[in-house]
């Protein structure tokens, strides 16, 4: 950042996700954080941070701060949210650690964030809107849709797509060039070796599907 104006980072979810942003934005030269929360104003802040407002409160104040971050765990929500205040004028910058290692050739999504000890290899995508978190391994020419999240110490290898809201759980590994679909969830540990339609969670190794209930 080269601006001489105070760089200002407003954070909707005032969640232990939006702990995590919180640090990282600082870590990264923002200045000051603001936190926004649907629980406001019963809640006035989170560990040392203040809460400044709710939802409606960002989306009338949303021009002024130099970035907003979604600390919204739910997909879906997330998404939809930064979508909206998008739309009203908000600027979405990625987040990354400095402490991951993005390459070059990767590009990163409007609003994502990439936490420490993150992994994107060359060619890798990330989308809008998606949480790739502690540690997480995105191999080469993987694709990660808009508002996916691939949790701590999740590993993709090469190729791998994971299509829109789908959640990739801790722990869990992906084989070359398997197809995600959106809306999938992949539980912690799995081993995907095949391909996921659409709506589907799996979890186990390998990877199967169960029914939720
Ligand atoms: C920074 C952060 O904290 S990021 C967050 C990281 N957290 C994660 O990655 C969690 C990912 N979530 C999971 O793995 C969840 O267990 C889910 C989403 C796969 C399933 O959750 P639920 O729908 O609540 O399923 P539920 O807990 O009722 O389990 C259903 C069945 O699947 C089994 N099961 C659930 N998760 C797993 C798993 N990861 N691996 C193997 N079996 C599993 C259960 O034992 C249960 O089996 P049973 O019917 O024989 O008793």
């Amino acid at each position: 950042m080269s601006s001489n104006e105070v760089q200002t980072c407003a954070i909707l979810g005032a969640s232990g996700h939006g702990k995590v942003i919180a640090e990282m934005a600082e870590l990264c030269g923002y200045e000051e954080i603001y936190f926004f929360d649907d629980r406001w104003p019963a809640l006035q802040g989170i560990e040392h941070w203040s809460v400044f407002g709710d939802t409606a409160s960002l989306f009338e104040s949303c021009l002024k701060f130099t970035n907003v971050v979604i600390a919204i765990g739910n997909n879906t929500i997330r998404i939809e949210k930064q979508r909206l205040l998008q739309s009203a004028g908000a600027n979405f910058s990625p987040l990354c650690h400095p402490k991951s290692h993005i390459s070059s050739y990767a590009k990163i999504g409007a609003g994502s964030v990439v936490m420490a000890n993150a992994v994107i290899n060359p060619f890798a995508y990330v989308g809008n809107g998606c949480i790739i978190n502690t540690s997480a391994v995105i191999e080469h020419d993987c694709s990660i849709e808009d508002g996916a999240h691939v949790s701590p110490g999740a590993m993709l290898a090469g190729g791998v797509c994971v299509g829109e809201t789908s959640w990739v759980g801790i722990g869990a590994q992906v084989k070359q060039l398997v197809k995600i679909g959106s809306r999938c969830v992949v539980g912690a540990g799995a081993t995907v070796v095949n391909d996921i339609s659409d709506g589907l969670t799996v979890v186990g190794t390998p990877a199967k599907p169960i029914v939720q209930g």
